[in-house]
């Protein structure tokens, strides 16, 4: 029976091996973490991760061919192919920091596979990666002086968080990258064996090595610009009256630029978009590019422009002031469908909101009070380290409540900012919320979700993304 390990049990590593194994029963797969309570929460009934259709998948297969063990060291011994999907941060400190992707976690698990392996082993790049990591992998592989060959792979991973099932078990396209020489495409052949399983051929894709590792960090700056391209134009249409919505879609029906990915809101947040960029700003500094660095950055800065122009309309919305307010936060993490809040919008509007003495009363249906308060008092790019190795939170924020009801949330606010645009915000009493809040009561509509027509009747001041601005803010315009 072939055996894979997958070292990291995260967002990626748990959801793609269930699939793995799943689809290959032939196949036994471990996926390994340093993490006890990560791994510990795997083999129980409360999933470390919240994904739809992940538990059925688990509960199929776990203890049949679906194992997850903190015994790193056996699992990769015995192991066929080892995929790696471990963290890869964001610089803090030293050479690059704030942009260059910090390898760590890589290379301690290479560093690993080359001490414990007995046998010949195809080690899969599944983490994003700066190019040409794999060459630095390969050396201390290769410095094992055991006489075992590695052949490294990359396969980077483009499913998306709330769909990782329904996007692993049709992706657009596997990419698999190797070596150009007889034993890099035999090891290509056989990792592409293992998704041929459930993917039709056509859609497997291979190629060199650098191209995989670039294509990864191209998709993602490819998407990200999108969103920065249609909010940078929701500034422009709330100026000049123009909506958003139908902009995108006028735009989206054309077939050379296709409809998906044109939501304008309050900024893209998660783990990927922001880290990728910045580590391809990077690499294009280091290789001599300063122009093709600049015009990536500037997807990022756009961003936090949407981010800081949407705390800026609450403000100035709300006479300038919102000290002492409540305001209510629907939704905290960073999309609907997953309870991840990694680089999430909802941290920066929070952080500008307390910036301005306001008192925040948060609501997510997935979210934990512990990780909304761990989220408002760590450092810029602390969260993406394992979580033991996380900086504790012993001070919580005062001024931030967390409850597990909407209502509750919104009574007595004097606004409501939706921030994540979970399904069950649209069939909310507003009218009840709008009897329990402040007057004047705004809503703050950062994923344009809201029924603004049926909220205005109800009596509410409302501000939807690049929308026509009603008289009210029209008057109270928002300063940058
Ligand atoms: N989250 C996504 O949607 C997504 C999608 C595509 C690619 N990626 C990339 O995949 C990689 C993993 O992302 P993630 O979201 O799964 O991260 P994650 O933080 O959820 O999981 C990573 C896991 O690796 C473990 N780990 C770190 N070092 C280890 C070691 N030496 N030995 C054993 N375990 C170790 C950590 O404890 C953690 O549980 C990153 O490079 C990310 O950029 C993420
Ligand atoms: O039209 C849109 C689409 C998305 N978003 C926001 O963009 C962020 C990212 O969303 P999404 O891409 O759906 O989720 P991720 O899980 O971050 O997935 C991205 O990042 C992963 C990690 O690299 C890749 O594998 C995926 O292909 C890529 O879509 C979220 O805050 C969304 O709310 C918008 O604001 N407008």
């Amino acid at each position: 029976m072939v055996k894979i390990c997958c070292i990291g049990a995260g967002y990626v590593g748990g959801p793609t091996m269930a699939v793995i194994a799943l689809k290959c029963p032939h196949i036994e797969v471990a996926v390994v973490d340093i993490s006890v309570p990560r791994i510990t929460a795997w083999n129980s009934d409360q999933l470390p991760i919240y994904e739809p259709g992940l538990e059925d998948i688990v509960k199929q297969c776990r203890g049949k061919n679906l194992f997850f063990s903190t015994d790193v060291e056996q699992h990769v011994r015995e192991a066929d192919i080892v995929f790696v999907s471990v963290n890869t941060p964001t610089k803090t400190t030293g050479l690059g920091a704030g942009k260059a992707a910090d390898l760590t976690y890589w290379e301690s698990a290479a560093r690993m596979i080359a001490d414990v392996s007995v046998s010949d082993k195809i080690v899969v790049e599944k983490s994003t990666v700066p190019v040409k990591t794999a060459e630095a992998i390969e050396k201390i592989l290769m410095h094992n002086s055991k006489g075992i060959k590695f052949q490294i792979l990359s396969n980077p991973e483009f499913l998306a968080e709330g769909t990782a099932i329904t996007d692993l078990f049709n992706p657009d396209r596997v990419l698999i990258g190797g070596r150009e020489t007889p034993e890099g495409f035999k090891a290509v052949q056989t990792l592409k064996e293992v998704y041929a399983n459930w993917v039709p051929e056509g859609q497997i894709i291979t190629t060199n090595l650098w191209s995989a590792e670039l294509s990864k960090l191209a998709a993602n700056a490819f998407l990200a610009q999108r969103i920065s391209s249609v909010n940078a134009m929701s500034a422009l249409c709330e100026s000049t009256g123009a909506d958003v919505t139908q902009v995108s879609y006028a735009v989206g029906t054309d077939s050379r630029i296709g409809p998906k990915f044109l939501n304008a809101s309050v900024g893209f947040g998660g783990s990927c978009f922001q880290k990728d960029i910045l580590n391809l700003v990077y690499i294009c500094q280091c290789n001599g590019l300063p122009e093709v660095a600049e015009y990536w950055k500037q997807v990022i800065k756009i961003n936090d422009y949407q981010k800081n122009r949407f705390v800026n309309r609450i403000v100035s919305s709300m006479f300038n002031t919102v000290s002492n307010k409540k305001v209510a936060i629907l939704g905290f993490a960073f999309k609907k469908d997953t309870g991840d809040t990694r680089e999430t919008p909802a941290i920066d509007v929070c952080k500008g909101l307390l910036g301005d003495k306001a008192q925040i009363s948060i609501y997510d249906p997935q979210v934990t009070e512990d990780q909304i308060q761990r989220d408002l008092s760590m450092k810029k790019f602390d969260w993406d380290h394992p979580l033991h190795l996380q900086p504790m939170s012993p001070t919580t924020v005062k001024q931030v409540s967390v409850t597990w009801d909407a209502y509750e949330a919104t009574k007595g606010a004097h606004a409501v900012c939706v921030l994540t645009e979970w399904d069950e915000f649209k069939s909310l009493d507003f009218q009840k919320i709008f009897d329990n809040m402040q007057k004047p009561a705004f809503i703050f509509d950062g994923r344009n979700i809201m029924d603004v027509n049926k909220l205005r009747e109800i009596g509410f001041i409302v501000y939807s993304i690049g929308k026509p601005l009603d008289a009210w803010l029209k008057d109270m315009p928002a300063f940058i």
